[in-house]
């Protein structure tokens, strides 16, 4: 097996520097817009029909600072280095016909792309909790909040129902308004949203993506129907339900918990039928469990999470050079690894000046982040 081919140019515009990157029929240029916001611009040129065409961009993007090196990887998506920023920042992949970029070109009825940022190592999985409301979901993960905040944050959720008088905007939801989270869903910024209780609820992919960045395990509290969603998306997680020990006691905890009105209860008791019903839907919920008594549920709790056969994330080049602020660029690429130079061409405080990139074990993609990059330093160059 040699080298392949390498479809990449960079060209130095004036005040635009811009990578073209040749995939299939088409040449992909992507630069930094005129103005000030140092946000991607990218445009689309078709060989043979010769037009160009300006996608509709989703994802997060990444702040063009400097300049960037890009490659395509297969014919779905292409790699972007960019230049001057910590390594753990530089990754990104332009996402031109990944099955989430298709699903967005059909329901835009527009030319799609999407921005994923690169992350090295797979982190933990997400934890999915759902439940009837009153089963306390919100008492067990602030329980495991307090335990270990180190460890574990909180997705904090978009809703437009009213707070609760204990609760703080951004911290136990971002509350918001129907035509916000509306404009907000229709351009891509959720990874799941639901009708409940009467109400909008939604996860946006920052949500999670700033726990997972802080190198934390995710939690989210959702409905079924948004744990369905997440199932369906390119989000690995752990799905587990919290049952009541019986529908009475569910009934007795929501109505003292004191936080509804009479007709709120009556909704969300027959929500929680319908609910109950779906936990033991197969292949929807990894775990189901019984809160009857707190600290035992609580316990249970606890073992599944550690049970879990993912490793933390124990990548030491992640850590060491990881923040190096020496900037790469893409000089070729193997079958199986992208070798990236460093700008400077020093070896400086034991950082390599050329390093391989792993993309044999990539996982998720947009919407969300692409995990799974191995770097390893090829000092021996
Ligand atoms: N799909 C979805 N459901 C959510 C989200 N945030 C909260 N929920 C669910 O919405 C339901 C109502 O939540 P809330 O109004 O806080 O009431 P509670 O369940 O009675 O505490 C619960 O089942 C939550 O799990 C979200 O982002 N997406
Ligand atoms: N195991 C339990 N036994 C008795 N009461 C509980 C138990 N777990 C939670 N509660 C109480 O039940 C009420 C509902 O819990 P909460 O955590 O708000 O539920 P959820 O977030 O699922 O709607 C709260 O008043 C809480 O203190």
């Amino acid at each position: 097996m040699g080298e392949e081919a390498v479809h990449f140019s960079v060209v130095d515009a004036k005040d635009c520097k811009q990578s073209a990157v040749d995939v299939g029929d088409k040449t992909y240029v992507i630069c930094r817009s005129d103005d000030d916001s140092k946000t991607s611009v990218v445009k689309i040129h078709d060989k043979l029909t010769h037009t160009w065409v300006v996608p509709t961009i989703l994802g997060k993007q990444p702040l063009l600072t400097k300049s960037q090196s890009a490659i395509p990887v297969g014919d779905e998506k292409i790699l972007v280095i960019e230049k001057g920023v910590p390594l753990n920042e530089s990754i990104w992949f332009l996402e031109i016909d990944t099955p989430f970029v298709k699903q967005q070109r059909k329901i835009k009825g527009t030319e799609v792309v999407s921005w994923s940022k690169g992350v090295i190592g797979v982190g933990q999985k997400p934890v999915v909790i759902s439940g009837p409301s009153g089963v306390g979901k919100g008492t067990l993960i602030a329980k495991l909040m307090k335990d270990y905040p180190s460890k574990f944050g909180f997705s904090v959720s978009h809703t437009t129902r009213s707070p609760r008088e204990k609760e703080i905007d951004g911290v136990h939801y971002h509350f918001t308004e129907r035509s916000k989270i509306e404009k907000d869903i229709s351009e891509g910024k959720f990874l799941e949203f639901a009708h409940v209780h009467g109400n909008v609820y939604g996860t946006s992919i920052e949500a999670v993506e700033s726990v997972t960045d802080e190198g934390k395990r995710c939690i989210l509290d959702i409905d079924v129907q948004g744990a369905r969603s997440v199932r369906a998306s390119s989000l690995e997680a752990i799905f587990i339900f919290v049952c009541p020990p019986s529908f009475e006691e569910l009934e007795k905890r929501l109505r003292a918990r004191g936080t509804e009105t009479e007709e709120q209860i009556q909704k969300r008791l027959r929500n929680a039928r319908a609910e109950l019903d779906q936990s033991n839907e197969q292949g929807l919920f990894d775990h189901l469990l019984v809160n009857d008594d707190l600290e035992t549920c609580y316990e249970n709790l606890k073992k599944l999470l550690s049970l879990d056969d993912d490793q933390e994330d124990s990548d030491d080049f992640f850590t060491k050079e990881g923040k190096e602020t020496a900037g790469y660029s893409i000089v070729s690429k193997t079958v199986s690894e992208i070798l990236l130079q460093s700008e400077t061409n020093e070896v400086k405080n034991g950082a390599a000046c050329l390093l391989a990139l792993d993309l044999s074990s990539l996982s998720g993609g947009a919407p969300g982040r692409t995990r799974g990059l191995k770097i390893r330093s090829v000092n021996s160059f």
